[in-house]
């Protein structure tokens, strides 16, 4: 091709034309695929670069009233001043997609506008039961350009993100967009979009809002784009129309796939009103990074000359062979008043385009090549970074044969692969090498933006200073900068000039809130935090000069790379159709680029580079490491706390449960004893409510105290038959004297009163008597059988004796009182009562009262049957004191005592 005349000059700064209502072809396509919208309204120039709110001015999805056409033509002066501006980060927020999604919580909380707040779901302090594996902060604030929430529409999103970058490219100023994010955020849905009417993403909607504003500007595409900002005369074949659809061979493969793309009914009808006096030719390139390898994604697949696709050596798989492009640095020709160059892939096919609908068939045959691939055995993550450059090729209408007048902008979108680490991804083998790559490039784009800003920083504090001092030379400043890592890997190499270069830069961050990744997400915002703090200088790009075509040698063999890649039609779970395909990469020649490379290459400064580099992906490791290890030690202390603590419990249960048992045992023990010494009833008979305490006493007086108060009880209903074979079945029958003398001592003295010294002396005789009795025991049968019992006599003597008593008692009673009347009217009380103690307590009072009832008992028997026989009475009397409660018992007893003789009947309080 022969060589454009060049020209040094450039043309000056086209002025945005003022805005004007078109009601053209895409009013047509508006009304086609959305007829309930309102007619596209007049679009303005954009808004001053420095302003770091992107929404636009113009939309015709924006609500009518909303659309007022704003003509902000900005003076020259004022572009002039404006120089630079920030990369506009927008973060995009995922809708939840249904029940699969790990959490149903959103850990991204939109705070603002423009902020949002992210809590760790794992955080400690929000849930105790969970520990944190992540080093990451467990809630921080972010901001952004903008956020956009998960309702936003996709036309919405892109009017505020992506159109002014449109009317950018149309006014001749490079563009970068690219959305980031980990897997699954949503990344492919926005630069792409969706399959339902109205999700149609940024990329298709740019290509509408692109030809619907140059509809009649058409260009007569006498010359061509190269490299970054060449052109050249255009050739033949460049006039023939693109393909839209894959060879036969891979349309085969491909079956169903072919329909997957978004539907082609969705046309954005916003217009931008552009300078009439331009003519414009849209050129579209459709590129992929994967592996750290560049390729053409329209580039035609390799056919096999006898035709078809080739077969591999086995001959079960197709063979697809592709040829990764090398990168080569755009001479200095091509922008010589920019000074800035940049790397363009060299060898990357450009389609002119008519028509959107052109466009998005070139767009959708790259999406097909990058699926069978990149993608296929993995297809439903995007394993390699996707970028779609259009060119635009702008030139007066009156310098049509002068190619030194045409301008070429590019804008540039990027879908980023997911930016996850290869641990969550548990990847092994070709995967491993994806994810290994695909983070070493993200790395380096977030190394470029570090140094970038710091770069940037410093220039700045030195200009303030220099302008400070007096001194405005910054060439000193310059060379003491740090190198922007951008050829460290095949993305960043691509995009270098947008970053230093007059471009804007436009970064979308896709976050899906109810991701599990939270690290993952806190390492995306970090990473759009820093790039928001790097700015760029938009400016327009000047006027081109057209250098001679380069005759690239590409000498060197090509290093190929085999792979196989399975592609199965249908949905998920689906296997309508599946082949197995066998990929060839094969490398770019070696040395490509170098004999074009005017970049100066200091080899130490690349040896630093590289372990700057290593050193990161060591500290990176690392600190995964730390933190693994740090939850697996935070799960182990945690599993042996439980375990300890379950051996505690269970030890102090164990421990609980033998005092409750040994408790229970002494308890029944006493019971036991005190049920074998007769002197304890039936425990169903327990009093409910013991008597209140009048002093301190140990447990065992307790026991004691208790078990003498269910004695009491047990007198009164001595019928029990529990009791009854309690007693008889005793083996420390016959010891009841001896346990009685036990217990009594821990029984305190009752105060003594008239009645009780009767109960006193009562007892004494009754423990004399006892002891009698006691001994008197093994004869009491033999007695018996003599006609005259042991007892009997015993009980003669102790009936004489307390019959002493009686009358002593009278007598002192008498002393007292003047007028005796014995036992008809209340006793008063004699001078020698020992103690004021008001009353007696119960226990005692209870015991007391059995004593006082038998005596009384007895006293009644004698007043009222005094002509009864002696024997009788004693009989009577010995078993009032035995506690023969049973009528039965008594008369049984009577019988036998008096075996012969007349039994009288017994009644009263026994
Ligand atoms: N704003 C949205 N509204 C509705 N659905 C969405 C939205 N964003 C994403 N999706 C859906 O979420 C799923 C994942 O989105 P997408 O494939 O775009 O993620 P990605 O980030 O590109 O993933 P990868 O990096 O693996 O390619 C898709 O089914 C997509 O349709």
């Amino acid at each position: 091709m022969s060589r454009a005349p060049s020209r040094t000059a450039t043309r000056p700064k086209t002025p945005a034309a003022p805005p004007t209502t078109r009601s053209t072809r895409a009013t047509a396509a508006k009304t086609a695929s959305a007829p309930a919208e309102p007619p596209p309204k007049k679009t303005t120039t954009r808004k001053p670069l420095v302003s770091k709110d992107n929404a636009t001015e113009t939309s015709a999805n924006a609500p009518a009233a909303a659309k007022k056409p704003k003509a902000v033509k900005k003076p020259a002066k004022m572009v002039e001043e404006e120089q630079t501006e920030n990369i506009m980060a927008y973060l995009r927020l995922r809708p939840p997609l249904g029940d699969d999604e790990p959490t149903n919580t959103p850990y991204l909380l939109p705070l603002s506008e423009s902020s949002v707040r992210m809590t760790d779901p794992n955080d400690p302090h929000e849930n105790a039961a969970r520990f944190r594996m992540s080093a990451a902060t467990p809630s921080s604030i972010y901001k952004f350009s903008k956020v956009f929430l998960p309702a936003t529409a996709q036309s919405d999103f892109f009017t505020k993100t992506t159109l002014p970058l449109v009317r950018d490219v149309l006014q001749g100023q490079n563009g970068l967009l690219f959305a980031y994010g980990v897997t699954n955020s949503g990344k492919t849905y926005t630069v792409q979009g969706g399959k339902n009417e109205g999700s149609a993403g940024i990329l298709p909607r740019s290509l509408d809002v692109i030809f619907n504003s140059i509809e009649g500007l058409h260009g007569s595409g006498k010359y061509r784009p190269v490299r970054l900002q060449g052109v050249e005369l255009a050739d033949k074949s460049d006039s023939a129309p693109p393909p839209v659809a894959p060879a036969p061979g891979v349309a085969e493969v491909l079956g169903q796939h072919m329909d997957a793309a978004a539907s082609d009914a969705d046309i954005d009808p916003t217009v931008l009103t552009l300078d009439r006096n331009y003519e414009y030719t849209i050129w579209i390139s459709y590129a992929e990074v994967y592996n750290e390898k560049v390729y053409d994604l329209l580039d035609n697949v390799q056919e096999n000359p006898a035709g078809g696709i080739p077969r591999s050596n086995s001959g079960k798989s197709l063979l697809l062979t592709r040829k990764a492009l090398p990168l080569k640095p755009s001479p200095l020709s091509d922008s010589p008043d920019s000074g800035v160059t940049g790397k363009y892939i060299s060898g990357l096919r450009q389609f002119r385009v008519h028509s959107a609908a052109q466009a998005k068939g070139l767009i959708k045959l790259g999406q097909l090549h990058r699926r069978v691939f990149g993608t296929l055995a993995n297809r439903e993550s995007s394993r390699s970074h996707g970028m779609v450059i259009i060119k635009v090729v702008r030139g007066h209408r009156g310098e049509r044969d002068d190619p030194t007048s045409l301008q070429i902008a590019r804008l540039t979108l990027v879908d980023l692969a997911g930016s996850e680490r290869t641990k969550h991804t548990q990847t092994t083998g070709d995967r491993l090498r994806e994810a290994g790559n695909i983070n070493k490039s993200l790395m380096v784009l977030g190394q470029c933006m570090e140094v970038l800003r710091s770069n940037q920083r410093k220039l700045a504090i030195s200009l303030g200073q220099d302008a400070f001092d007096g001194r405005m030379d910054t060439r000193d400043v310059k060379r003491g900068l740090a190198l922007v890592p951008f050829r460290h890997s095949k993305l960043t190499e691509i995009l270098m000039d947008y970053f230093v270069g007059d471009s804007r830069a436009v970064m979308i961050v896709n976050v899906n809130p109810y991701d599990t990744g939270y690290d993952e997400n806190s390492h995306v915002m970090k990473f759009s935090a820093l790039a928001r703090e790097v700015y760029v200088t938009p400016a327009p790009v000047p006027a081109q000069r057209v250098p001679g075509k380069s005759k690239q040698a590409e000498a060197a063999a090509p290093k190929p790379y085999r792979r196989k890649v399975t592609i199965s039609t249908g949905g998920p779970g689906e296997r309508a159709h599946e082949a197995v395909l066998e990929v060839l990469e094969e490398d770019e020649a070696d040395g490509a680029g170098s004999d074009e490379d005017d970049e100066p290459i200091n080899p130490l400064v690349d040896a630093l580079f590289d372990e700057v580099e290593q050193l990161r992906m060591q500290l990176y490791e690392s600190e995964m490491r730390c933190a693994i290890i740090e939850a697996e030690v935070r799960e182990e202390v945690m599993k042996e706390m439980e375990e300890r603590m379950a051996k505690m419990e269970k030890m102090y249960t164990l421990r609980i449960q033998n005092e409750v048992t040994r408790s229970e045992e002494k308890t029944d023990a006493k019971i036991d004893m005190l049920h074998q010494s007769g002197l304890f009833a039936s425990p169903v008979k327990r009093p409910q409510q013991p008597p209140p305490r009048r002093y301190e006493e140990s447990d065992e007086e307790e026991d004691v105290e208790t078990s003498l108060m269910e004695y009491g009880t047990a007198d009164e209903t001595s019928d029990d038959d529990e009791s009854e074979r309690a007693r008889s079945e005793s083996p420390l029958a016959g010891k009841r004297p001896a346990v009685i003398r036990e217990v009594r001592k821990f029984i305190p003295d009752p105060p003594m009163l008239p009645s009780d010294a009767e109960d006193a002396a009562f007892t004494e005789s009754e423990n004399e008597s006892e002891e009698a009795e006691e001994e008197s025991d093994a004869d009491s049968e033999s007695v018996a059988d003599s006609g005259v019992s042991g007892s009997e006599v015993e009980d003669e003597d102790y009936q004489e004796h307390v019959t002493d008593d009686d009358d002593e008692e009278d007598e002192d009673e008498l002393m007292l009182s003047p007028t005796k009347t014995p036992r008809a009217k209340p006793r008063p009380i004699p001078m020698r009562v020992a103690s004021p103690t008001p009353a007696p307590a119960p226990r005692v009072s209870k015991l007391t009262r059995e004593l006082r009832g038998m005596k009384l008992a007895e006293s009644e028997a004698e007043e009222s049957d005094a002509a009864e026989s002696t024997t009788g009475k004693r009989k009577k009397r010995q078993l009032g004191k035995k506690k023969i409660v049973t009528e039965e018992e008594v008369e049984r007893a009577i019988a036998k005592a008096d075996q012969g003789r007349p039994v009288r009947r017994m009644t009263g309080r026994y």
